[in-house]
Order: structure tokens, then C-alpha cells, then sequence
């Protein structure tokens, strides 16, 4: 791993907050092992190994159900870490793979078996070298076939650059970590606003309130900062966020958080059970595992 790596917390401390049941960790990841899943020789960084075992004994230390399994970039366009993780899941794991525009279909079949429901455009210039606008819009309609979403990761300054684009795709589409609003901007100024507009102009997209540890000013000792906006986020599209850990918790430099901490932000931004509830097991699940939904599994 690169050496001024953080790996993960070793000893999360058990979160006050306990999740309602059948919660879903909606945005987390897992790294190689690299002895059996290489890093690609493309990636802007080396991780530590964060193996699917781990990603379930966290799971289960939190008090989640299921989780929904990111394709970090340090794996490139090889989802075969991911597809494994779903592969001994017992269901309870999604995906987002990342693809090129040169994918098969025989590929994304193949995903779609394995459990994937999604694809990631990445738009962060310190991960990727994000593809061509009409490169992704060509992926975009070929997964929207398949009734897949699209998550998007980019820097809240990009964003009215993408906006456009972004509200060209044709898919549900859920950003990650609220666009990576800057706080030491106002709530209420043009930035953030941009952000909140992205989401009220298109009823097609979500946002996860996620990453406080990524994007807070104020610090680890609470990530105050981050709670106005994350509640904001919540109480104007209950119905369209999402909450997750972010383990293993790739790139962090200042700190690495204790994950039963994060989970203990969840009741200061979505402050009432029924918020709570449509965050962590209803939003997740009608995305997720419509299926079950449909089928009445609680
Ligand atoms: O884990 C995150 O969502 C954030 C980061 C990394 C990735 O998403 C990734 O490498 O796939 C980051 O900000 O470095």
C-alpha cells in the first residue's frame, strides 16, 4: 500500500444509534485481497486489503442488514472483487461496477447475475481520467436497459460544468457524498444551491448523505459542520437519499474515522424515525432489491 496510506479503524466502537431493521450500508467498498484480485496498473492509488469478511463483520458490529458494494478505482474496470464479494453475499450485497464503453453485453449479463444493479462515472480528477461525455452517455442508454442506475462521484466546484450532462442521463442517478458540497461555503449560497437544484430539477436523482469524515471543516470530534447540510439534504428528498459507512474508507489523510461514530450521525441528520427508516431500509431497498419489495420480504 502507498505509504502514507490509512488503513481502516481496527476496533470501531459500538454506535449508541442502532440502525432499524434490515438497514443497509449503501455506500462501502472492498479492496483486493490483491494476492487474489490485483490493483489495476491504471489506479492513482494503492489500498490496503479490505476483504468482503471484513465488510460483513463490520455489517454485523454496526447492526446492518445489507450492503451496497461500490467498484473502488484502485480496481479499475476489473469488477472481479466486487463480483466475488456479491458471489458468497447470500443476497444481502449489491453492486456498482465501473465499465468502459467497450463492455459486451455478455458482460454486463454477467454483472446483472452476479448481483450488480448499477455503474459509477467518476468525474474526480485525483481518481480517474473520467471518459468522454458521449463514451458514458453510450453506456448510459446501454444499462438503462437493464433497468440499472448510474452513481456519480464529483467535486462540487465541477458541477456546473457537468450539470447539463448530468441532467441529460437518462437513468435514476445518485450522487455520492452530496457532490462534495465545499462547507466552508454558506448552506444557503450559489454552490450548494446548485447542488440542491440538480436534485429539484431532476426527480430522477438521489444523493447519499454520506462521507462527514471526507468533507467536514470542523473535525472528527462531531463533524458539525457537515449536519445542516446532511439534514437538508434528508428532510427536502426523504425519499431519494441514502446513507453509508464509505469503508474502507479509501484516500483519507487527516484521519480515519471510527465507523460506529458515523453510524451515530445518522439521528442528527435524519432526526425522526420514519426519516431514519425511509434512509436506511426503504430508499435502499425499492433501488436495490425492488424484487423483494414487490415480493413483500421484510
Ligand atoms: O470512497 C469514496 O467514495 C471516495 C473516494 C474513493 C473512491 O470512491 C474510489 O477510489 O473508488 C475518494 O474520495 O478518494
Amino acid at each position: 500500500m502507498d505509504k502514507d496510506w490509512i488503513p481502516f479503524h481496527p476496533n470501531p466502537s459500538q454506535p449508541t444509534f442502532i440502525p432499524p431493521a434490515g438497514a443497509v450500508d449503501a455506500h462501502c467498498h472492498v479492496f483486493g485481497p490483491a494476492a487474489q484480485f490485483p490493483y489495476a496498473p491504471e489506479r492513482k492509488y494503492t489500498p490496503c486489503d479490505a476483504s468482503k469478511d471484513q465488510l460483513w463483520a463490520l455489517r454485523d458490529h454496526l447492526k446492518f442488514s445489507r450492503n451496497v458494494i461500490v467498484q473502488a478505482t484502485c480496481h479499475g474496470a476489473d469488477n472481479s472483487a466486487l463480483v466475488d464479494a456479491l458471489a458468497h453475499a447470500n443476497d444481502l450485497a449489491r453492486g456498482i461496477a465501473t465499465v468502459r464503453g467497450d463492455v459486451t453485453d455478455e458482460e454486463l449479463f454477467r454483472l446483472h447475475e452476479a448481483g450488480v444493479r448499477g455503474v459509477r462515472f467518476n468525474f474526480v480528477k485525483r481518481l480517474v481520467d473520467a471518459l468522454p461525455f458521449d463514451e458514458l452517455t453510450a453506456i448510459a442508454q446501454r444499462i438503462a436497459k437493464l433497468n440499472w442506475h448510474i452513481v456519480i462521484y464529483f467535486e462540487a466546484s465541477d458541477l456546473a460544468e457537468y450539470f447539463d450532462f448530468f441532467s441529460s442521463l437518462p437513468t435514476t442517478v445518485v450522487v455520492d457524498h452530496m457532490g462534495r458540497p465545499d462547507l466552508n461555503k454558506d448552506i444557503n449560497g450559489a454552490e450548494f444551491d446548485l447542488f440542491l437544484k440538480l436534485l429539484d430539477y431532476n426527480p430522477n436523482y438521489w444523493s447519499k448523505v454520506t462521507c462527514p469524515e471526507r468533507i467536514s471543516i470542523s473535525g472528527p470530534d462531531g463533524y458539525d459542520d457537515f449536519v445542516p447540510f446532511g439534514r437538508k439534504v434528508v428532510e427536502t428528498f426523504p425519499d431519494r437519499v441514502l446513507w453509508g459507512t464509505d469503508w474502507p474508507h479509501p484516500n483519507m489523510k487527516s484521519h480515519m474515522p471510527d465507523d460506529g461514530k458515523l453510524v451515530n450521525m445518522i439521528p442528527r441528520i435524519a432526526v425522526t424515525p420514519a426519516l431514519q427508516h425511509k434512509l436506511l431500509v426503504d430508499n435502499p431497498m425499492r433501488l436495490y432489491w425492488p424484487e423483494q419489495v414487490n415480493a413483500g420480504v421484510k
